[in-house]
């Protein structure tokens, strides 16, 4: 079984307007709300897919209830902690011709208790299970929470995939992750470097593969992504052809892509490239990525 957790749930209030004027008054002509956060998008592609999941992570007041009604909707499993305080943050994305702006809340408190009762539930991992942890944390929680799962699931046969940014990351590579997916501006900002072209990527996630990561995949948005293997192997792909449409959930729709095509191929390169095709998928639609159209992207490329 697959697991994915999400710390940080937030409903993706995204608008669209021709232009947005800071201090002014901004009329959308366009809006959606979707329920998301990197896990839990990971779950609804997954299962879009054809592979079950169950969501976990904290969810809290009526925009919890919003995220959990529409994961359900998917037919994806949760079994979230509802706190008692707060509600889940709201993420609000400002979509003009020129420019995407984001606003993402904080989110409410996790109380100590909260945790016991995610590492509870985790506890229960068997071997061969996977474990997604994606996202950014609420602010009050140390950046070592990640490190601290792996290690209580350490030497269990439990494959860990950690989408997440700088120390939250960096921290959990001695626990020999599965896969990790920075973007090359993340992969930048973490040994504070210009990336100039596809060879120095390969030089930064062989150093993260050094580190620790068994796979490192880098995604470089419309420039496509670059796969470093644990078998030696590197792969460069770049994005099939289509119109960028909606980008937000673009990284978790490759890791859910990656997943489908490792469990169903036991190959990383086909692994890949369904993740690249999943990523695209998602990007060149509204809402996340199906199953027919990652299939009619996946003939485009060359795999
Ligand atoms: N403009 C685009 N055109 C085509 N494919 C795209 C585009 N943007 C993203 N993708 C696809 O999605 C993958 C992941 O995108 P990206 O690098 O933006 O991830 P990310 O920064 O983690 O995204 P997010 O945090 O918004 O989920 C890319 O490798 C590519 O396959
Ligand atoms: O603040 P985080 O956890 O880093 O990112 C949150 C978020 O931007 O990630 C998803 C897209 O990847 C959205 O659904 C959500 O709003």
């Amino acid at each position: 079984m697959i697991y994915t957790v999400t710390f940080n749930p937030a409903i993706d209030y995204i608008v669209r307007m021709p232009e947005f004027v800071p201090g002014a008054t901004n009329r959308v002509n366009y809006e959606q709300v979707l329920g998301g956060g990197k896990g839990i998008n990971v779950s609804i592609v997954l299962k879009n897919l054809g592979i079950d999941s169950t969501a976990l992570g904290f969810i809290s007041g009526f925009t919890g209830k919003e995220i959990t009604r529409q994961l359900h909707s998917f037919g994806c499993k949760s079994d979230f902690i509802e706190l008692p305080d707060g509600f889940s943050r709201i993420n609000v994305k400002i979509k003009t011709n020129e420019q995407e702006t984001e606003v993402n809340g904080q989110g409410p408190d996790i109380p100590e208790n909260a945790i016991e009762e995610l590492f509870a539930k985790l506890d229960k991992l068997t071997a061969g299970d996977t474990l997604v942890l994606a996202g950014s944390i609420p602010k009050t929680l140390p950046d070592d929470i990640y490190e601290k799962i792996m290690a209580r699931l350490e030497n269990r046969n439990i494959n860990i995939v950690v989408d997440a940014t700088k120390n939250l990351l960096l921290n959990v590579l001695k626990y020999r992750p599965f896969l990790i997916k920075p973007n090359n501006h993340e992969l930048a900002e973490m040994f504070d470097v210009t990336l100039t072209c596809n060879d120095d990527i390969i030089t930064y996630a062989k150093k993260l593969q050094d580190m620790g990561a068994k796979n490192v995949l880098v995604s470089m948005g419309k420039d496509g992504a670059i796969l470093v293997a644990e078998d030696g192997s590197i792969t460069y792909s770049p994005v099939p052809k289509g119109k960028l449409v909606n980008s937000i959930g673009a990284g978790d729709s490759m890791v859910a892509g990656f997943l489908t095509g490792y469990i169903e191929t036991n190959s990383y390169e086909k692994a890949f490239y369904m993740g690249v095709a999943t990523g695209s998928a998602s990007a060149f639609s509204e809402n996340l990525a199906t199953r027919s159209e990652v299939e009619a992207l996946l003939k485009t490329l060359n795999n």
